[in-house]
């Protein structure tokens, strides 16, 4: 029913699988055959399936696969996915009896899949496919339509825990994180240079339409207009929400005229980031990204910890994408442990999870907190006398802990906004950021490109990083590293430095070195400083 129409090999990249929604079809039914067996070999716990492109293109779409504690696919069965759908037709049914016989699953135990989608119009067609894979292999399969990335995960998280996480549905999702934060807001709506208002650009994808959800269920204990809500013309992700914000450093299209200062959010396609910005009098754009986020939050816990005299170990987790000043900062003033992982959620889950209380965010404003049981039982404890616990428990309740969830992280700032009685003017007056830019490279093989130290040495094609180096001593507090992108055909630079110009330049000339030295095959970059005079 699902003939394998590409030849080309895909990997399970950084989140999945991704590519053009049109070559995906054999791919889903195959990932839904994989999720059955996966349920059964993990003795019948609910195995969760999304299928999305997050914030790629409209054309493109995606699936990724949830293990039972909410976490991603583990590692060793990312490489039993990638063989699996890319054999050939003729070759599936024997490979899939090796994968039986290889993992010892007993095929006729039960199992059980739950399929969600973003809204993309060939969505439910792929949704369709790998439901078929599950009833292929005699699996139960719940359909949960359209709904976010994080919804997913705690839909399976939920069923796991036999419901201790919450109700597997989508209105136990909203109750259990609408409740939590009403209790904390208890009914101050604005504290402070603390305003209730904030506009929601919802990316024209799936965040949208359930922040509209939230809306109705809220009663204005958060007052949200949300723009880009998918209805009019608008594509997915097109001049739009989180990517688009902290990529290009400027607004979403469709932002109504608004005060300076005001409080904005954007999120991705599937709603698992998010990122705050605003214009300042000027006029100039502001971007709080996910740094900020994570350091506002880890300042916030730490405050609460400490007033529980509870003994805990917090500890932050980064990726080399954040900005140095961030780091600095959460070194020098929170003095918080922070570690760098390689990028992907995957890493930082798992490194957060080493600590009592793990923060961990990507840049690009994808994370949550992570409270291990111990903790939890010591802030249980606690708050049978302290009300700064019972703060703390509520604080876990609004936190989908399970993956990073665009909606809970932005309540989870809002309250502490409030608390603190800040504006974004506050927020953002805690450390300023270095000027920083990305840029895609186009090269024949992206897999030319190996890295270690967390991304941030290349070790292949040699001498590309002695160069990388050579380059970036010419610039004040200048950092640059390449890595190949895992859901992008395409290399990805990183620069940051002092200034915005250098910046710049550092970006092109690490770019250039990639282009040389990693098989470019795009047009040549452009070198800003020939163009400084336009
Ligand atoms: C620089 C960047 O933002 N990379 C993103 C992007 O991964 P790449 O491997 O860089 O394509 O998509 C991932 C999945 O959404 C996300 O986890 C990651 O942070
Ligand atoms: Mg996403």
């Amino acid at each position: 029913m699902y003939p394998k129409v590409s030849k080309e090999t895909i990997q399970y990249g950084t989140a999945g699988f991704r590519g053009k929604a049109e070559l995906l079809d054999s791919v889903m039914f195959r990932m839904g055959v994989l999720a059955t067996l996966r349920s059964r070999f993990r003795e019948g716990s609910v195995i969760g399936v999304m299928i999305t492109a997050s914030h790629n293109p409209e054309p493109d779409n995606g699936v990724k696969l949830i293990d039972p504690k909410g976490e991603m696919l583990e590692s060793s069965w990312e490489k039993i996915a990638t063989d699996l759908v890319n054999v050939s037709d003729q070759e599936l049914e024997q490979h899939v009896a090796n994968i039986i016989k290889d993992n010892q699953i007993d095929i006729t135990s039960s199992s059980y899949v739950y399929v969600g989608m973003d809204n993309r119009y060939h969505s439910p067609r792929l949704l369709k496919a790998v439901a078929d894979g599950v009833i292929a292999l005699k699996g139960n399969v719940r359909e949960f339509g359209i709904v976010t990335t994080p919804m997913m995960h705690f839909f399976v998280v939920a069923a796991n825990t036999k419901e201790a996480y919450g109700k597997p549905t989508e209105e136990g999702y909203y109750d259990k994180l609408i409740s939590a934060f009403e209790k904390l807001r208890n009914g101050q709506l604005e504290n402070g240079n603390y305003r209730n208002r904030l506009i929601f650009d919802g990316a024209n994808g799936v965040g949208a339409r359930k922040m509209l959800q939230f809306n109705k269920r809220m009663n204005k204990s958060l007052d949200v207009t949300v723009i880009n809500q998918g209805v009019g013309p608008g594509k997915i992700n097109e001049e739009c929400g989180a990517d688009h914000v902290k990529v290009q450093q400027k607004p979403p299209v469709g932002m109504p005229i608004v005060e300076p200062y005001t409080r904005c959010v954007s999120v991705d396609g599937d709603a698992d980031r998010v990122v705050y910005f605003f214009t300042d009098e000027t006029g100039q754009f502001r971007l709080l990204d996910g740094d900020r986020i994570a350091t506002l939050v880890a300042g916030y816990l730490m405050d609460l910890i400490q007033s529980c005299q509870l003994d805990l170990r917090l500890g932050l987790v980064q990726t080399a994408y954040a900005n140095g000043a961030s780091t600095d900062y959460i070194v020098n003033e929170l003095k918080v442990p922070v570690s760098c992982v390689p990028t992907g959620v995957k890493h930082l889950h798992h490194k957060a999870l080493e600590y009592d209380i793990g923060i961990y965010f990507e840049a690009n404003g994808h994370g949550t907190i992570v409270f291990s049981d111990s903790s939890k039982a010591a802030i249980s404890e606690a708050a049978k006398t302290n009300p700064k616990a019972q703060t703390l428990l509520l604080v876990i309740d609004l936190i989908n802990e399970t993956v990073g969830d665009a909606i809970s992280d932005m309540l989870l700032v809002e309250t502490i906004l409030n608390h603190k009685g800040w504006d974004v003017k506050d927020w953002i007056s805690s450390y300023a950021d270095l000027p920083n830019q990305q840029l895609k490279i186009q090269v024949k093989d992206r897999n030319v490109i190996q890295t270690t130290d967390a991304e941030r040495v290349c070790v292949k094609p040699e001498g590309l990083q002695d160069e990388i180096n050579q380059v970036v001593a010419n610039y004040k507090r200048g950092r640059a590293f390449v890595r190949p992108s895992g859901t992008e055909d395409v290399v990805r630079v990183y620069a940051e430095a002092s200034t915005r110009e250098d910046t710049l330049q550092l970006a092109y000339e690490v770019g250039r070195l990639v282009q040389k030295l990693a098989g470019g095959v795009g047009p040549e970059l452009v070198n800003p400083s020939n163009n400084a005079h336009l």
